[in-house]
């Protein structure tokens, strides 16, 4: 990469340097990181990243120096190639899918084919027949056809009842009319489409004997697989600029009465008989909607490593960082000198990054047991055992909406944490925003999304008085039925560390939720509240029950566990007393934190006392102060690699302002010799500066 200034190589940043601060701060750490890391990831996991990250750091096209300086379409020809060079390097290192994943992970950056991978190949695995396989999934995981799934319309999204685009069975010839009646019937929105898909999913309406049976999914080839130019019928175009996420071709698709094979509608779970049009219902309506759950729950487990990535950075950089001198408790170098105060030690500075560690282990142990629920989900309904899906789709739906609202809360508060430098694209926190943020709105919208939360616990309510659940079908509110049968119970806390009991906080957290809940039940049964009155309500049901399952899976995730149904990792975390001692802190501060930061509801419940809330308030300090010496390690044991974070300011090796000047003299417009004369025409001289 080329520089366009010299800098003086004689000068280093003054004392003390920032590898140094970085490695006092390791040193302080009471716990093994190495053994934290392989307690999150396990070995095996482990070994296969590091084996990939040597290949993908050596690798000139998938080199990240240059992408800051880029404009769009410099960014997604960048994109495009870095996308077919991942294929290229899993056939040849033969990867398997989630190897594939963690390159795509590393190498963090949407592109033409992330949409292929992450929603076109899911769905036919999920919805189609083995034939269907055959002819779409197997080409497709080849790259011989690249897909996109375009359901989105420029009128509507998330109320996929409303979708206009129409796919009518013609009996005469044994085919699929796809039609865009209106011009809100545009698909609009589905990444890869723009300019790089030749096939689409295509949710559209399926209309058979007159009858319109809703939205179905279609495979249909909009390109030509030669020319690559659409298909007759077939209009499509990029949508243009975005708030981010530009290195992905979101497109927009208008149908012209076109033809597709029966063949092509996804049907698994329900078809359209040969001739006669006849529909064969599937055995549970939503089946359909089966890609949106697993994605769901891909976007909570993504939250907590997002969150990681966040904390990372700006907690290494508030290690390097100093300002002030803390006058009542100084930082003095070993030779006696008196040196500005490193950011990281002040408590606010704690307050703001702390929980964000915190918030990042809760999602990602959260994360990992919902994405065992989904397995076992797809276990059961291989066997026809559809029960869990009402469960899994409410928990994911409310997850999905908490855990990526925390995340792009806490990753622009940790942007905030860097002051001025971390407005700087170098932070590494440009792009990651940018790209993060639409994971509140995609998959659902995380508003909408809660009401399927609180529909599903109000309903469970409102089904049976005694709220008689079975373990099995509602694994994720079981819990309440122990809350809401003892509505007049009250908080036990008399001093401050009882907040610290796992037990304290479940009944805290537990009676929260069941206190709306209930009082939720009330206005709408009784008081014939309509919905759409109680909204602000349901979207607080739907938080304080996921709230409750972020603490509780924290709090089982330290618990002893018999030892058959331990797996490497929790074994790992369970033989090592201080790995379970800073986790506790950190489990704590997560459940208090996000306490205090809902208060008025615990308090409003009446379980909690005003005397309480300021007991929690000291608790919360405290955790803080038991946090502070494994700050820097706690997000050291995410193993997020330098090459990940592309940022100058959470480099592992703490040489924050050496990168900063390097990386700012290889700016392009430090290369061109501009033609200031006002009077001139000309905005640039034709001497251009030599490149050094
Ligand atoms: C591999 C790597 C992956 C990487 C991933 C990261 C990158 C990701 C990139 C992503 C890029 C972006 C890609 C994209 O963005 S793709 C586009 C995504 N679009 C959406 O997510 C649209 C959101 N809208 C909906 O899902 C539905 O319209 C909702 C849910 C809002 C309403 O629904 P509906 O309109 O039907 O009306 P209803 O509320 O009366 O519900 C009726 C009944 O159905 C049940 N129900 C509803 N839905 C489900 C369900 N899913 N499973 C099981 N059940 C379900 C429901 O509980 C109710 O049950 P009951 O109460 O009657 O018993
Ligand atoms: C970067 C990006 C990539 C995407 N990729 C794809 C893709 O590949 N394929 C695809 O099909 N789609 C894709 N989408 C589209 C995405 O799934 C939708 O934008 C999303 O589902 C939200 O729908 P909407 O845009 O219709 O929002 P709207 O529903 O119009 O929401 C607008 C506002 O109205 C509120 N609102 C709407 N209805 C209600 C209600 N009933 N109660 C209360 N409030 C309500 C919402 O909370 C929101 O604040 C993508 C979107 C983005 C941003």
């Amino acid at each position: 990469m080329t520089s366009y200034i010299k800098i003086p190589s004689h000068l280093t940043p003054s004392d003390p340097q920032g590898s140094e601060l970085l490695a006092r701060e390791r040193s302080k750490a009471t716990f093994d990181v190495n053994e934290l890391t392989l307690a999150l990831y396990g070995s095996e996991e482990l070994s296969r990243f590091k084996k990939i990250l040597k290949i993908l750091e050596s690798d000139p096209i998938l080199d990240k120096s240059n992408i800051y300086y880029m404009g769009r379409t410099e960014l997604f020809k960048y994109a495009l190639r870095k996308d077919k060079r991942i294929i290229q390097l899993a056939a040849t290192h033969k990867w398997n899918v989630d190897e594939f994943k963690i390159a795509s992970r590393l190498v963090d950056m949407s592109g033409p084919y992330s949409i292929h991978q992450s929603m076109f190949l899911p769905t036919i695995l999920g919805q189609g027949t083995e034939e269907q396989k055959r002819k779409f999934l197997n080409p497709a995981i080849r790259h011989e056809i690249i897909g996109c799934y375009a359901q989105t319309e420029l009128g509507h999204g998330s109320n996929v009842q409303g979708l206009e685009t129409t796919s009518t069975y013609i009996p005469e010839t044994d085919e699929f009319e796809i039609h865009t009646p209106h011009l809100t019937a545009a698909k609009w929105w589905a990444g890869g489409l723009g300019r790089t898909a030749n096939h689409s999913v295509v949710m559209a309406r399926l209309i058979t004997n007159g009858q319109d049976k809703g939205p179905h999914p279609f495979i249909v080839q909009i390109r030509d697989l030669t020319t690559h130019e659409p298909l007759p019928g077939i209009t499509i175009g990029d949508i243009g600029p975005k708030f981010g996420f530009n290195t992905t071709d979101n497109g927009f698709m208008l149908f012209d009465h076109v033809r597709i094979p029966r063949f092509n509608m996804l049907s698994k779970f329900s078809k359209v008989t040969k001739g006669t049009g006849e529909y064969k219902n599937p055995p549970n309506e939503k089946l359909s909607y089966g890609t949106m759950v697993f994605v769901r729950s891909v976007i909570i487990f993504n939250a907590g490593l997002a969150l990681a990535r966040a904390a990372t950075i700006s907690v290494r950089y508030s290690a390097v960082r100093r300002q002030f001198v803390d006058k009542e408790n100084p930082m003095i170098l070993p030779n006696g000198q008196v040196v500005e105060t490193a950011v990281l030690d002040y408590t606010m500075q704690q307050y703001r990054l702390f929980p964000v560690i915190a918030q990042a282990y809760a999602i990602y142990f959260t994360g990992e047991i919902i994405t065992n629920l989904y397995k076992q989900y797809i276990d059961q309904s291989s066997r026809g055992d559809f029960s869990l899906l009402a469960d899994l789709h409410a928990s994911t739906s409310g997850l999905k909406s908490l855990t990526s609202d925390i995340a792009v809360d806490s990753i622009e508060d940790c942007r905030r944490s860097c002051g001025g430098h971390g407005y700087s694209n170098f932070s590494g926190f440009t792009r990651f925003y940018q790209d993060y943020l639409p994971n509140t709105t995609w998959e659902g919208d995380n508003y909408i999304l809660t009401q399927q939360t609180a529909r599903y616990i109000i309903h469970s309510k409102q089904q049976s008085e005694e709220f008689s659940l079975r373990s099995n079908e509602s694994p994720t509110i079981f819990y309440m039925l122990r809350y809401l049968s003892n509505p007049s119970q009250k908080c036990t806390v008399i001093s401050p560390s009882d907040f610290k009991n796992p037990e304290v906080q479940l009944a805290i957290y537990g009676y929260r939720a069941a206190y709306l809940i209930a009082r939720a039940v009330d206005q709408i049964d009784n008081h014939k509240k309509s919905w759409n009155s109680m909204l602000v309500e349901i979207n607080r049901i739907s938080r304080a029950h996921c709230q409750y399952i972020l603490v509780h899976n924290f709090i089982l995730t330290l618990q002893p566990q018999t030892s058959d149904s331990m797996n490497e990792k929790r074994r790992i975390l369970h033989n090592s007393p201080s790995l379970k001692t800073v986790l506790t802190s950190v489990c704590n501060l997560f459940a208090l934190h996000t306490m205090e930061k809902n208060l008025s509801e615990f308090l409003e419940s009446g379980y909690l006392s005003p005397k309480q809330s300021e007991m929690l308030r000291v608790q919360i300090s405290e955790s803080l102060n038991e946090i502070r010496p494994n700050a820097v390690a706690l997000v050291d044991a995410f193993y997020l690699p330098d090459y990940l974070l592309n940022s100058a300011l959470g480099r592992y090796d703490g040489k924050v302002y050496e990168t900063m000047i390097e990386w700012a003299s290889k700016e392009p417009l430090n290369g061109i010799t501009l033609d200031i004369n006002p009077y001139s025409e000309k905005l640039f001289r034709n001497d251009v500066k030599a490149k050094i």
